[in-house]
């Protein structure tokens, strides 16, 4: 079948290099939401098995496959995992290339490739070592979405990675199931599977784009099925690359140019008029531009939030939620660095992450202090802001296309959890604002239980709040032209990852009334 991904290169605000294998370029590293650890992660550890704890991987598929087993077995970040293995194993371009499309593609394409290997396997994949299992998933990627790789030299190298690192029966087995798969690839494609009579909307959706059945129905209830397929087939697409313009340190004509001195294509975006999207080149976070404060990497959709919040010069502005600063240093690039920007995150390892960025920014009007945002109400006076924002930790379900293993990480369970704690947050803060001011709620993700459903029930317990529909034209229009928003517009958005191909967003704007 044809999913292959080919030419492209490192746009990211990572090390993310040329993809020759990618019809897009990925971007790389983490995205500025949340990056680090997932709760409950065990600390870093070597990263091979069968072996291959303590040699450095010498190959694309020997990256790809340690990246693969400490994501699945750690909990880790993809994003965060690869980066760091890119770095260690200073693969060439091209390889460093290749070992992105498998991690990534691999990732995304599970269900899919599962739902073939299972045919293959006598006892089961349940019975295979983690190792083994991630190896043949990156193969049959390999022979089942990329055209360019032959086929016989995914084999071949899986073979010799299984004879480094298991007994002669296991790379015997990895050929002769591999191999088998060459052979039975059409019957065994995805894409025939979902075509079979009689499968639930969710289950032809899941199979033909590899998402769990329950994420599918959830989509489906709350989309339509058309909408549901277009969000998952956009999450299997490699996401755009992006910058934020600093306005206090340049135009964004500029850093377009800047950026193509670096090698760098590029050009404005269409939904922010601060943000200029990468099409090929380096990597964003590595140039002068960023280093010299002109610009931050940061999604387009979350670019929206600062401008839907329209802070003014001279404000008194509380950011909940804000490591690593995107949003807060946004918020005080419009306030021109005059007023005051509170910058809150509950973890005190996150503080230097918002001073670093305030530093490289030149925004002396930002104080990054820590605490839990559920106390924030009783450590200000009531109406101490002009201007609170909640960019509230959420399930990360707008995001999947920058971290796959999301889809099959978060359960219905997580996403009620999550919820229950953002109700809690945003009734904490209510009182913080002042009465005529604004308090904006945002998440990066698509669900409705977190989204509008939080705000209904928010605008319900507090009548002394209304949605704010009173947008900035020019933000208005962008999010018309993208189908974001329709005619029946009243105060909140829900970007889709389908819309313009940016991250999943939700961002609501509230008014406390005077
Ligand atoms: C979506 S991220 C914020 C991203 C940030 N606004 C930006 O644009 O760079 C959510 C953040 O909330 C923080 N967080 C989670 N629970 C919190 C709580 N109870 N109080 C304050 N911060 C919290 C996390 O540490 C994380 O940095």
């Amino acid at each position: 079948m044809s999913q292959e991904r080919t030419g492209g290169s490192t746009v990211g605000n990572g090390n993310r290099p040329a993809n020759k294998f990618n019809k897009k370029s990925r971007p790389a590293g983490a995205t500025g939401t949340g990056a680090g650890k997932k709760p409950g992660a065990k600390p870093n550890g070597a990263a091979g098995q069968g072996g291959s704890a303590k040699r450095r991987p010498a190959t694309a598929r020997e990256v790809a496959l340690d990246v693969l087993i400490k994501v699945e077995r750690e909990q880790a970040f993809s994003n965060l995992v690869l980066n760091a293995a890119l770095q260690h194993a200073e693969l060439s371009r091209p390889d460093a290339g290749l070992a992105t499309e498998l991690v990534y593609g691999t990732i995304q394409r599970k269900l899919s490739l599962d739902y073939a290997l299972a045919e293959l396997a006598s006892k089961g994949l349940a019975k295979l070592e983690p190792w083994v299992l991630q190896l043949l998933r990156l193969s049959a990627y390999q022979i089942l979405f990329l055209d360019r790789v032959p086929a016989h030299a995914a084999v071949n190298e899986a073979v010799t990675i299984a004879k480094r690192r298991g007994h002669a029966g296991i790379s015997g087995m990895v050929n002769g199931m591999l191999r088998n798969l060459i052979r039975r690839r059409e019957e065994l494609s995805p894409i025939a599977a979902a075509g079979q009579p009689g499968l639930s909307p969710a289950r032809r959706i899941a199979l033909r784009h590899s998402y769990p059945e329950w994420l599918a129905a959830r989509w489906i209830a709350a989309y339509g099925e058309a909408a549901a397929e277009r969000i998952c087939a956009a999450g299997n697409e490699p996401p755009r690359a992006s910058i934020r313009v600093n306005p206090l340190r340049g135009t964004r004509e500029n850093a377009i140019s800047m950026l193509a001195d670096a090698g760098i294509e590029a050009e404005a975006s269409t939904l922010s008029p601060y943000g200029v999207v990468a099409r090929r080149g380096g990597s964003l976070a590595d140039t002068i531009g960023f280093r010299d404060g002109r610009w931050s990497v940061q999604d387009e959709s979350s670019m929206l939030v600062a401008q839907a919040a329209q802070p003014a010069a001279g404000m008194t502005v509380l950011d909940c939620c804000a490591a690593p600063g995107g949003k807060s240093t946004h918020l005080a690039e419009l306030m021109g660095n005059v007023g005051r920007v509170v910058a809150n995150d509950l973890h005190p390892h996150k503080r230097a992450l918002i001073e670093q960025q305030a530093e490289r920014l030149g925004l002396s009007c930002i104080e990054a202090v820590t605490g839990d945002a559920a106390e924030l109400g009783s450590r200000f006076a009531p109406s101490s802001f002009d201007l609170v924002l909640l960019d509230a930790p959420c399930s990360g379900l707008g995001v999947v296309a920058r971290k796959p293993e999301i889809k099959w990480t978060k359960s219905e369970e997580d996403i009620a959890a999550i919820a229950s704690i953002q109700h809690q947050l945003i009734d904490s803060i209510a009182n913080l604002v002042k009465p005529g001011g604004r308090l904006v709620y945002s998440t990066c993700t698509i669900e409705r239980d977190e989204n509008e459903r939080q705000i209904d029930r928010f605008l319900q317990q507090h009548p002394d709040y209304e949605l704010d529909t009173n947008w900035p034209d020019e933000l208005l229009a962008s999010l018309r032209e993208a189908g974001a928003v329709g005619a029946d517009f009243r105060g909140d958005v829900q970007l889709l990852p389908s819309h313009v191909g940016s991250d999943g967003f939700y961002i609501a704007t509230l008014r406390r009334r005077a």
